[in-house]
């Protein structure tokens, strides 16, 4: 989320000497835990509340439901507040610490709130692993949520701290491959899990998520704090010989960029009110961006796939065992569309993908609303459906889910990360991940409520968002592809809308809290 900038005041602005060193790897691997943990986390809930000795267990009502009421609409054979409770409560929990989460970072070092976080999801996934009533899994989620509050918030700024200048852009995307990657790992699980039959599969799922949380705990704890971190806490000499370390340089040649985070970093200290700096009206344009871009980003219906995708395909027809296949498809073509942003996102910029993306979702949902509603109609009341008609809303939503992840997904993050000013940046990073993290909850909270009552006209309302947020696109964002971070403000000033805010802008600069004190870096 974060990636792609840190207080090392822009990321991009030099080209400081450094090579890719055992130590930018091991970063590499550690940012690739943080994504895992959370991808994990999003793939693994959907499966495990669509097998039925988990159901039985936890939430009878449900399975009941399933089993005996034939004539129940489909649509609401899973609505259960407690089961929706169980997915969602991760991200209330993660909302609530990515706001702690940037304080503790920021007084004990990025290191420590990593290790923390790993520690507190590791007593998540013990928790789940063994849960033998409801509120434990709860209690385990909430663990697990704040645990994926601190990696996401601590993670990717160790990692863009560590990477040399020229890696970090593509660092960012990797963190959003590592998620996609987590949630593919987890819809695998989930499909060989039921098969065991020593242990419950339930609780290998759950379980599974200890693997990622060591791996954090156990390298976090060794490696070291970031140079960033070290002069936060006043430790200026160990901090020039860890840069020295890391870029695997000579003195004189780490000279240079060791100066510019120095003064980044006494910079970004000297800015008393980031919170109060980022409602003045210079920088509306980039409040307006965090607060509306990881909003839609979730507007966009993407986790009601990724969550429930095993559920949703259970409730087209398929049995337990080709629905949770079908889960395994979707994440495939996930991470494998993730790299054509990967390739595309210098090449075609960053509108091109918001947009296309933005067409191709719209046309899929269309479509997969008209589909359901052909054969479902509004009583949902279906008991046979051809073997086709499934795997062609499959098919739809794979090419729904391609959309995605070459356009919102990692967009959703890369464009927050780099237009942000100094001023400003940890606090519209805050914005970012919690705006996140919240519509993540609403629609984790609400999907099967509204599948319910809206039926097959939930596809067309998400359809309705993405026409509107591919017009806020259009006619809104600026492209950032090829700026450097410290020129983004300018193709602000030149945007048609956006340069009232950034030129009229005298007032602010004398008299606002902080004024005076910062222009915006990007000028
Ligand atoms: O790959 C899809 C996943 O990526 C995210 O957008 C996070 O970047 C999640 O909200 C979603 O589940």
């Amino acid at each position: 989320m974060v990636a792609g900038v840190g207080p090392n005041g822009g990321g991009g602005g030099g080209e400081y000497p450094g090579r890719f060193t055992g130590f930018v790897a091991v970063t590499c691997i550690l940012g690739a835990m943080g994504g895992l943990i959370f991808g994990y986390d999003i793939g693994i809930s959907g499966g495990v509340t669509s097998m039925a000795p988990f159901l039985k267990k936890f939430f009878p009502g449900v399975y009941h439901r399933e089993i005996n009421d034939r004539s129940h609409s489909q649509y609401c054979k899973f609505d259960d507040f407690t089961l929706t409770a169980f997915t969602s409560s991760l991200y209330v929990a993660a909302f609530f610490a990515s706001l702690v989460a940037s304080t503790v970072t920021k007084k004990f070092g990025r290191k420590w709130s990593m290790f923390l976080g790993g520690l507190i999801f590791l007593s998540g996934a013990l928790l789940n692993m063994f849960a033998s009533h409801v509120s434990m899994l709860i209690v385990g989620r909430i663990l697990l949520g704040i645990g994926v509050g601190f990696s996401v918030q601590s993670v990717p700024l160790y990692v863009s701290e560590m990477a040399p200048h020229k890696y970090r852009g593509s660092l960012n995307i990797v963190f959003q491959l590592s998620i996609t990657v987590g949630i593919f790992a987890a819809n695998l699980v989930n499909y060989f899990t039921p098969r065991l039959t020593v242990v419950d599969g339930w609780r290998v799922s759950l379980g599974g998520a200890c693997v990622p949380a060591l791996i954090i705990m156990v390298s976090s704890f060794f490696l070291p704090n970031t140079p960033n971190s070290m002069l936060e806490q006043g430790k200026p000499k160990e901090a020039r010989e860890m840069l020295r370390r890391i870029r695997g340089v000579s003195d004189q040649e780490v000279e240079a960029e060791f100066r510019g985070i120095d003064e980044a970093s006494a910079a970004a200290r000297a800015v008393e009110h980031p919170w109060r700096n980022i409602l003045l009206r210079r920088n509306r344009p980039y409040l307006v961006m965090s607060l509306l871009i990881p909003s839609f980003q979730q507007l966009t219906g993407i986790n009601v796939v990724m969550f429930y995708a095993p559920v949703l395909f259970q409730s087209i027809g398929f049995k337990s065992d080709a629905a949770l296949l079908s889960a395994v498809i979707t994440g495939t073509v996930n991470v494998l569309a993730t790299f054509v942003s990967i390739y595309g996102v210098d090449r075609w910029g960053r509108r091109f993908l918001f947009l296309e993306g933005g067409v191709q979702m719209i046309g899929s949902q269309v479509a997969i609303a008209a589909l359901i509603g052909w054969k479902f109609g509004v009583t949902g009341d279906v008991t046979v459906l051809p073997a086709w008609y499934a795997w062609l809303v499959v098919g739809l939503i794979c090419f729904y889910v391609a959309g995605y992840a070459w356009s919102w997904g990692p967009l959703g993050f890369v464009v927050p990360s780099e237009i942000f000013p100094l001023e400003i940046r940890s606090a519209g990073q805050s914005i970012n991940v919690s705006m996140n993290m919240f519509f993540t909850f609403l629609i984790a909270q609400l999907f099967l409520t509204m599948l319910c009552h809206m039926k097959f006209g939930l596809f067309l309302f998400f359809a309705c968002f993405l026409v509107g947020m591919s017009v806020f696109i259009y006619f809104f964002l600026p492209e950032t592809k090829g700026v450097p971070i410290e020129s983004v403000a300018r193709v602000f000033r030149d945007h048609w809308y956006w340069r009232r805010f950034m030129v009229a802008d005298d007032d602010d600069h004398k008299g606002g809290p902080g004024g005076k004190k910062f222009h915006s870096t990007a000028v």
